[in-house]
């Protein structure tokens, strides 16, 4: 057993029973399940809110919530944030429960796979990006890429060095993600490169483009950490697009059922599925 972290996070297992029917089977390296298991998963405020504005971070998680978000980062296999998230928050994507890979336990068991959606190649990592240096100190993966454009070299080389790489999707030219990547190719490609279970954590526009009905087929589980204050306008609000009925009247985006709640500190965590 490795060193232990002062830094590692403590999530009881008295908690942990709550979430069981919300998580990914525990994987087997003969599943050859053709799916990929997708946790839609964000913390947000009163009004609706994941960002105090576009381009910086906040806190919203308090410490029990955050906790319980990285123990849900230990029961998936790769952790996926849009390029707007990995440009504004330089985030680190690894999990820090004690006794996962780097955290008290062995090589980089428990450790999620992070997965930035960056089309356009705008995301301009380095080694010392928090993401890629966590990787090299044996604290995380290096993360997959998934561009519609051809990478630099130089960049290429950097991920690959850290056991990361680029994976080359086309754009959508139609459908509800036209324009942008589309969730169907995304999923595909993940299980295509031996990915089973995967988190998507935001920000913005990519939740809102997940919870469009299309894609209700391709969401397992929902897991919402809602906290007590309200950032007001001007936020990076989660509110997928209007639907209407075919009389013109509309209709609420999208619903969850089988709802469970349960309180985390100040928070309270909302499971549930998408009808
Ligand atoms: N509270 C929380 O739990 C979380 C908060 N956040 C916050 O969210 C904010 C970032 O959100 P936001 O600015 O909306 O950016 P996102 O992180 O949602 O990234 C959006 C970008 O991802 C690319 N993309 C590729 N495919 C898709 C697709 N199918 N749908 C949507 N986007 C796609 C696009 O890049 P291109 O424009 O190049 O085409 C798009 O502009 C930050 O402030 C961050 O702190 C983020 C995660 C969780
Ligand atoms: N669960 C949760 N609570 C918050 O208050 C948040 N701001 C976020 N943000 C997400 O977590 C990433 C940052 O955490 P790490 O540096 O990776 O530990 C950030 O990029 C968002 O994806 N999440």
């Amino acid at each position: 057993m490795a060193e232990r972290r002062r830094d590692a996070l403590q999530f009881p297992e008295s908690e942990r029973e709550f979430l069981e029917p919300h998580l990914p089977p525990k994987h087997r390296a003969d599943d050859n399940t053709s799916r990929v298991f997708t946790t839609l998963t964000f913390a947000t405020s009163l009004d609706s809110s994941l960002a105090l504005s576009p381009g910086t971070q906040t806190l919203l998680s308090g410490p029990q919530s955050k906790a319980m978000t990285h123990y849900l980062r230990s029961r998936h296999q790769a952790i996926l944030v849009g390029v707007g998230t990995a440009i504004a928050d330089n985030p680190s994507l690894n999990c820090r429960i004690e006794g996962v890979g780097g955290y008290g336990g062995d090589g980089l068991e428990g450790q999620p796979r992070p997965i930035v959606l960056d089309p356009n190649l705008r995301w301009d990592f380095s080694s010392d990006s928090k993401v890629l240096a966590l990787a090299a100190d044996g604290r995380g993966r290096a993360p997959y890429v998934i561009c519609a454009k051809h990478p630099s070299d130089l960049k290429r080389v950097l991920l690959e060095q850290r056991g990361g790489k680029f994976i080359t999707l086309n754009i959508s030219d139609t459908g509800p993600s036209k324009g942008k990547l589309d969730w169907t190719d995304i999923l595909q490609a993940l299980r295509d490169h031996g990915v089973q279970s995967v988190m998507v954590e935001g920000g913005g526009a990519v939740i809102n483009n997940l919870l469009q009905p299309h894609y209700a087929t391709l969401i397992d589980s929902v897991i919402v950490t809602i906290a007590p204050t309200w950032l007001g306008q001007g936020g990076v609000v989660v509110s997928p697009p209007r639907r209407c009925s075919a009389d013109g009247t509309p209709v609420p985006a999208a619903r969850l059922r089988d709802v469970r709640w349960h309180p985390f500190g100040e928070d309270v965590v909302l499971c549930g599925k998408l009808q």
